[in-house]
């Protein structure tokens, strides 16, 4: 089983480059398949599990797929008829996988996908995906695992108010009203940055999106679309987990690529914290204090523009560093702190009281075994691993590869000491080390 080993107490220096959004990807491969002619050629695509994913959902519905992983570059050909049902194996590795209904629907009128069922981090339902498809005239039937819909003839536009700004819910609804007979307004939508980037596309494609990043989206129906050529947008999120790097080593590092204007609320949090943030030309240089002058802030997490769901276990290590009391309240998902007992194997000081959980630091972390119970939870018990004293082993990567390139050779490439290995006889050597190190400070 492999696991990643780091070692606490070095200052992170230098620049990190960003790779394009995971969670913009995903949609944008999935809307290839509205395509009814011509090959979308995607750029920027990150070279993560997820994508694989993503492109034998693809493979298995018979659309043509070549991902040039050295270029970053996929280019999918979806202009024959395709299959219309995505398994269980794929829904289960990856719960983007049900963001094909959409596409498959709108273009065939017919998709039968597994259901993606709950996660390490809630039960994240599909009710708002399928309440948009019916008011579009679809006939949904849910059994067996499955979720099939149909439509006689195009679907029709119609008026969908989500219940909650949901991101799935706004990209499988867009992508479905892209190809329906009238107009299709979607009130109370998702405004994320990768909800703009999946309009942007399906606009090149020959759609007729407007409004993406606002509440109301409306979309005109269009008989057909084409394959384009896109580049997908920096992903924010890996961006924010290297600022908190920076901060929590009271390092110095440019984030190349960050989009300060995706990462308002990250930047405004870790300003409150005393981290220093300069907008440069293409990226933000994030300056850590001293850790005596790491303070303490609260944080709720909230659908964008407001704080990431996505960046509060990477914030909750850094909280843990701070001087005096920081609660983080998560509103978006309703299970997403099992890292908290995986923090507190490292000497974490804290405690949840129902959606919140209240830290007093600063913590002195000490290295120890943990478990990533979730991709961003991987990213975070590496990065308190940055600060702890000691060596931190954090198993279960298959949850960081999904969401993360090469995560632990770019924060070497910063000065982190750190490094994956294969099997035991490889642990068997750090601790030769450890125990060396232990003797030299003795
Ligand atoms: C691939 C991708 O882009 N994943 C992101 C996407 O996930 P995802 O699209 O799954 O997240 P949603 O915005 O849909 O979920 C937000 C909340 O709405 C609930 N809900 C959602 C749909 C629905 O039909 N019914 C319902 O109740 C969910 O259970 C959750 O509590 O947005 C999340 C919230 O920013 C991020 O954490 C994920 O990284
Ligand atoms: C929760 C996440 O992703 P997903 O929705 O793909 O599980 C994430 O990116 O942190």
């Amino acid at each position: 089983m492999e696991k990643i080993i780091v070692r606490g107490g070095h200052q992170l220096n230098g620049t990190v480059k960003v790779e394009g959004a995971k969670n913009a990807v995903l949609p944008v491969i999935a809307a290839s398949l509205l395509a009814s002619s011509g090959k979308s050629i995607i750029n920027d695509v990150p070279v993560l599990a997820d994508v694989y994913t993503i492109n034998e959902v693809l493979r298995n519905l018979n659309a043509e797929v070549l991902f040039d992983a050295d270029k970053n570059t996929i280019t999918i050909d979806a202009s024959m008829d395709l299959l219309t049902e995505a398994p269980f194996e794929y829904v289960r590795k990856m719960r983007a996988s049900v963001l094909v209904l959409g596409p498959l629907l709108a273009r065939f009128g017919h998709a039968n996908v597994a259901m993606p069922g709950g996660c390490a981090i809630g039960s994240r339902p599909i009710d708002l995906h399928l309440k948009g498809f019916e008011a579009m005239g679809a006939e949904i039937h849910v059994g067996n695992g499955y979720v099939e819909a149909k439509a006689n003839g195009r679907l029709k536009g119609a008026k969908i108010y989500l219940d909650m700004p949901s991101v799935g819910a706004t990209e499988n609804i867009m992508m479905a009203a892209t190809l329906a007979e009238g107009v299709t307004i979607i009130e109370n939508s998702a405004k994320e940055p990768e909800i703009v980037d999946l309009a942007n596309y399906l606009n090149k494609m020959g759609a007729k999106v407007v409004g993406a990043g606002t509440e109301t989206i409306r979309i005109e129906g269009v008989e057909e679309l084409h394959g384009t050529d896109h580049a997908i947008i920096p992903d924010r999120i890996e961006a924010g987990t290297f600022m908190v790097a920076a901060a929590i080593t009271g390092g110095n590092v440019f984030i190349e690529n960050a989009e300060s204007d995706h990462l308002r609320s990250v930047i405004s949090k870790l300003q409150e914290m005393n981290v220093t943030i300069i907008e440069e030309n293409n990226g933000l240089r994030v300056i850590g204090p001293d850790r005596e002058n790491l303070k303490a802030t609260d944080i709720k997490t909230l659908p964008y523009p407001g704080f990431p769901t996505d960046m509060q276990s990477q914030m909750m290590a850094l909280m843990l560093q701070a001087k005096g009391t920081s609660v983080i309240t998560e509103t978006v998902f309703e299970n997403r702190f099992m890292h908290v007992e995986e923090f507190r194997r490292m000497n974490a000081q804290m405690k949840i009281e129902g959606r919140s959980v209240i830290m007093e630091g600063p913590c002195d972390l000490q290295g120890a075994e943990v478990q990533a119970t979730d991709l961003r939870a991987a990213a975070a018990l590496i990065l308190a691993g940055l600060a702890a004293d000691g060596y931190t082993r954090v198993t279960e990567l298959k949850h960081l590869d999904r969401g993360y390139v090469n995560f632990e050779g770019k924060l070497r490439g910063l000065g982190a000491d750190i490094e994956r290995v294969a099997d035991d006889d490889m642990i068997m050597e750090v601790d030769f080390d450890k125990s060396t190190m232990i003797a030299k400070l003795t």
